[in-house]
């Protein structure tokens, strides 16, 4: 018997205003199958999803389950009907077990708990269940990968007939994506359920999604069988032929230039920033960073690689200054940094935060206003204390169409704009002036392929120009791509290092998840 469910949307639409953010799309996604919704970053991807799964309302069209039309006025009735969604962010309770948050996946409390039932119950779900995770940890004790099973997990219990995932892998290592879209790919072809998810990952798409539909500025451009597609089609289905040759697209940054063109690299500078014996706590007092060395020379990119939740973040936040050091010294050009507002710029150190709409801005806010935090009182914006009058909006609108900010004018509200594009924004801000040092976590999260390459582009000019650019990237692909020296951070230690030449993937990713770590790994002392 099957239970995969069979989801169409007949000439959907959704506007915001006067912007229409989905022009009559009619999707087909057959029943037992993964089907992949490509799109660059504000084509309406989320957008779709939500009106599939009750969570906005469109304006026009039909949602069709299993060939019948269905009003979706909540989340609640997309569950009733069998509809599982997996967000992006995490929804787990962190003070509740495993069984706790497994019990609450219903999105109700029970009218009466017999624990000795409900936990026999978890526990047979559990050993049949494609990843297993003790019922009595806490999300603190899994790591990142692991809370995105459990996210998965709360799904599977519910036995949805149509899961959707927006960008399941994110947090997963290699060896863990592959197994949780391998996973994904059985249920489905075993006629259990219907899989919609989101990506930006073509390796995704191509080595485990059957169908793809591709979304262009809110129309439906491509519907395909995967077979026989090539990562180059996807990407000129998603950007047209016009968007890649396009006159806003300068010819060093279109996506073809940015990721061929060869650099012309020249042998690393002089130490620009050093870290001795770095520690720092991290949120629940646990030491987040445990003692680590590393220095960065001028013309290069080290990257630090690593499942999310290993220090990476509190790593990076303490050389921001915006978490106290334990112990340890940081160095820039050989000066105590302490990551004041004058060191920074004195000493040029530049940052790309993660989380940019809640790290990096001020969502309620212009977009205009955003991109001149830094700048908004120093000449040419302001003279003798006074703002000149449009200066700040002009200078935005031209790293606007620089950068390819999707927005509905400088004026627009930060917190209207699609993930990708607060990402662009904020770049936009921090990568238009030179800089030494700069500091980078996850630079490209969510963000498309077309924007990917743009970002990358830059990042290596900067490496080119002189820059020291210390990375943090979830995304080892970009890693390898991107960084000259990659260490790996696993448990608040450098437990790997080595030169991207020659790297092997899978070597990394072993260290990623944790496989070499002994309680004595020492840290790796990384110079060029
Ligand atoms: N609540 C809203 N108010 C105004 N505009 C919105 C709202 N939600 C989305 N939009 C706009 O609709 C467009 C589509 O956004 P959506 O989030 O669906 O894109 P996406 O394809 O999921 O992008 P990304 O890959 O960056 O997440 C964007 O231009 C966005 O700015």
């Amino acid at each position: 018997m099957t239970h995969a469910l069979a989801l169409q949307t007949f000439e959907l639409s959704k506007r915001f205003g006067s912007f229409t953010a989905l022009d009559r799309v009619s999707i087909d996604v057959r029943p037992g199958t993964v089907h992949a919704l490509l799109g660059e970053n504000g084509a309406g991807k989320s957008t779709l999803v939500k009106c599939i799964v009750g969570y906005q309302q469109p304006d026009g069209g039909a949602v069709l389950l299993g060939g019948r039309e269905h009003d979706l006025p909540s989340p609640a009735a997309a569950r009733a009907l069998g509809i599982g969604m997996v967000y992006q962010h995490f929804t787990v309770v962190p003070g509740m077990t495993v069984a706790e948050n497994l019990l609450m996946a219903k999105g109700e409390l029970p009218a009466v708990v017999n624990w000795r039932a409900v936990r026999s119950e978890l526990q047979a779900f559990m050993d049949s269940a494609p990843f297993r995770l003790p019922l009595d940890a806490t999300p603190q004790d899994l790591s990142a990968g692991e809370r995105q099973k459990l996210e998965i997990l709360k799904q599977l219990l519910l036995k949805p007939r149509l899961l959707i995932l927006d960008e399941p892998t994110s947090v997963l290592t290699p060896q863990e994506a592959d197994e949780v879209l391998g996973t994904l790919r059985e249920r489905a072809h075993a006629g259990l359920c219907t899989v919609l998810m989101i990506t930006h990952k073509f390796r995704e798409v191509l080595a485990f999604a059957d169908e793809v539909s591709v979304l262009r500025r809110g129309v439906l451009v491509a519907a395909r069988a995967v077979q026989g597609a090539t990562a180059s089609e996807l990407g000129a289905s998603m950007v047209g032929a016009a968007a890649v040759a396009g006159p806003e697209a300068p010819a060093s940054t279109t996506a073809a230039a940015a990721d061929t063109a060869a650099p012309p690299r020249t042998a690393p500078g002089a130490v620009r920033l050093a870290l001795q014996g770095l520690q720092v706590r991290g949120d629940r007092g646990e030491r987040a960073v445990a003692g680590v060395d590393l220095e960065v020379r001028a013309g290069e990119i080290v990257g630090i690689a690593g499942v999310s939740g290993n220090g990476q973040r509190e790593l990076m936040e303490a050389l921001a200054g915006q978490r106290p050091r334990e112990a340890g010294r940081v160095t820039v050009a050989g000066v105590d940094y302490r990551a004041t507002r004058a060191q920074n710029r004195h000493l040029k150190v530049r940052g790309l935060p993660e989380e940019p709409l809640r790290n990096g801005c001020v969502g309620g806010m212009s977009v205009a206003d955003n991109i001149g935090l830094r700048s908004f009182d120093r000449p040419p914006h302001a003279r003798a204390g006074l703002r000149v009058p449009g200066s700040l909006a002009q200078r935005a609108r031209e790293l606007i169409t620089q950068f390819r900010v999707k927005t509905q004018g400088e004026h627009a509200p930060m917190a209207s704009l699609s993930g990708g594009n607060v990402q662009r924004a904020v770049l936009a801000r921090e990568l238009s002036e030179p800089a030494d040092v700069l500091l980078v976590s996850n630079p490209v999260f969510g963000l498309d392929f077309t924007a990917v390459a743009e970002v990358h582009a830059r990042l290596r000019a900067a490496r080119d120009g002189g820059s020291a650019v210390l990375m943090v990237s979830e995304d080892l692909d970009e890693l390898l791509q991107l960084a000259d020296r990659i260490v790996v951070m696993s448990e608040g230690r450098f437990v790997h290092a080595c030169d991207c030449a020659g790297a092997s993937r899978h070597d990394i990713g072993r260290h990623m998840g944790g496989g070499e770590l002994t309680d004595n790994t020492p840290d790796l002392k990384v110079a060029a």
